[in-house]
This record gives structure tokens, C-alpha cells and sequence, in this order.
């Protein structure tokens, strides 16, 4: 999706004087595929986002390199995965120089007044989100939706974030009244269970990432021109 599209423009401002409702999905995409596509869907429609921002990031902190294609590849396959929905796929994270969610966080919201962000994960990153960097100020800075996910819903509910953010636990309704739109916040979205994962595609091609390489060299040219307008 271009840019100039995604900039807000005066009616999409006046219809959200407090920020335009804005989803976050981290992730290594390491390739993307239909279950990102679909959860982010879903929690656009639960949550009442007007759009989705993928941030395809340079390199989770907490998984090993060896595996990872290179970011060129993974933005490319994403940018595949993501047309023809309110999905907006960045490296955002490449021109900020962050790598650690807290601060793009705090960067992103610093740089986009006019938007309101949420930041979504599923439950496997809930499970071991007291791991993250600052987990707690993350939580402060945006409300946070989590996305039930086949195997993990289990270790999401028992792990130490949840003990600590289920005091600000809040329904997806709530989001819709931006008023009400604060952190700390947890919601809990369940939908159709999606058993897809990079982790499954790999293990069926390893070399997925030399198929989009055709595309890549264009892509790595925009990567350099991906970043959204205020
Ligand atoms: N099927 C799914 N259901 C719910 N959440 C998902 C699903 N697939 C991915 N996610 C979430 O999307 C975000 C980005 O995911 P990521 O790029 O790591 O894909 P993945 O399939 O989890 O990869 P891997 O198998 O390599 O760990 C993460 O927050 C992850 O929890
Ligand atoms: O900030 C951290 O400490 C941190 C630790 C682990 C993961 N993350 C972010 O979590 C998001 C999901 O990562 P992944 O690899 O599970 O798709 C992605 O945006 C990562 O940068 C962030």
C-alpha cells in the first residue's frame, strides 16, 4: 500500500479526534503467512483499527540469527502476504535503529501523534514476554491485545506477565471508546484457532527465502522509502 494512501487525511482525522485507531504486529515473519494475515483480520475488526502496521523486524533479540533470512527477503514475502487488506508492512524498526520493542514503541508514538496504536502478539509471546526488555513499560506505553494461539494458551495464562498485567484485563468493546483507550490494558482476543507458523513453512522449505529473491532487489530499494506518513 502506498504511502500517501496511508497518510490520514482531514475526514479520517475529524473521525478520530483522539488518534487514528492503529495496530502493531512485531515479528520476524521469517516467511510471513495466512495466519498473520488472518489474526490481523480479526483483530482489526475486534478492536476497531482502521489499519495494521507489520513491523517486520531486522532481528528478534531473543532468536538466534542463524535461521533468520535476511530482511529484504522476509519485508518482500510479507508485502505478498499483506495486499488487499488495511495492512501496512514496514521495517520501521530498520529506520529508527531500534530492536528492542520498548523503544520503537516509545519512538513510534512519539513520531505519530495522530495515531493511536495497540501493539498485538499472540499467546506464544505473551508466555514469555516477562523476558522482553522493560515488558513492564512496553505495557505502559500502549494497550496490548493478545491473540489465542493452538498450543500456547496454556503457558500464556500460567506465565509471570499475566500474572501482572490480568489486573488491567479489558474487553475488546472497551477499545472502541477511545476515551477509554489507556495502558496499561490486556485483551484477550479468541478467534477460530489458526494452527499456521513460519516454524511449520520452514521445516517444509528451508530455502523459502531464494523464491522471493527475484523481488527482492526492488524491495530492498523501498525499504529505504517504507516509512508511514504522520
Ligand atoms: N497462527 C497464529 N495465531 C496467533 N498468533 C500468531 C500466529 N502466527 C503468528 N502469530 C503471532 O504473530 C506475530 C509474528 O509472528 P512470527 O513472525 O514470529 O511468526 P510465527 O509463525 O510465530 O514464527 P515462528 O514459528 O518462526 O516462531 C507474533 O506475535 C506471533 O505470536
Ligand atoms: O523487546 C524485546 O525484548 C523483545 C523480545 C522478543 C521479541 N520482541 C518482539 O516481538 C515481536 C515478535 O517477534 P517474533 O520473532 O516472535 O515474531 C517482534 O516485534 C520482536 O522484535 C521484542
Amino acid at each position: 500500500m502506498a504511502g500517501a494512501r496511508h497518510r490520514p487525511g482531514p475526514l479520517l482525522r475529524a473521525r478520530h479526534p483522539r488518534g487514528v485507531p492503529t495496530g502493531l504486529l512485531g515479528g520476524s515473519f521469517n516467511p510471513a503467512h495466512g495466519g498473520h494475515r488472518r489474526i490481523t483480520r480479526c483483530a482489526a475488526a475486534a478492536l476497531g483499527l482502521d489499519e495494521v502496521w507489520w513491523l517486520v523486524s531486522p532481528g528478534n533479540p531473543l532468536k538466534p540469527v542463524a535461521g533468520m533470512a535476511p530482511l529484504a527477503a522476509r519485508y518482500a514475502a510479507a508485502l505478498v502476504q499483506g495486499r488487499r487488506a488495511p495492512i501496512r508492512v514496514t521495517a520501521i524498526e530498520r529506520e529508527l535503529g531500534t530492536r528492542f520493542t520498548v523503544d520503537t514503541l516509545r519512538a513510534l508514538v512519539r513520531r505519530y501523534p495522530r495515531r493511536r496504536f495497540v501493539w498485538l502478539m499472540g499467546a506464544d509471546n505473551l508466555a514469555q514476554f516477562h523476558r522482553w526488555r522493560d515488558w513492564r513499560g512496553i505495557a505502559r506505553t500502549v494497550p496490548i491485545a493478545v491473540i489465542a494461539r493452538p498450543g500456547y494458551d496454556g503457558p500464556a495464562v500460567a506465565s509471570p506477565a499475566m500474572a501482572w498485567l490480568s489486573r488491567f484485563r479489558r474487553t475488546a468493546a472497551s477499545l472502541h471508546r477511545r476515551a477509554e483507550w489507556s495502558a496499561p490494558a490486556l485483551v484477550i482476543l479468541r478467534f477460530d484457532p489458526d494452527p499456521r507458523s513460519a516454524t511449520a513453512l520452514r521445516q517444509a522449505d528451508p530455502d523459502w527465502a531464494r523464491h522471493v529473491s527475484a523481488r527482492s532487489l526492488r524491495d530492498r530499494l523501498t525499504l529505504r522509502l517504507i516509512e508511514p506518513q504522520p
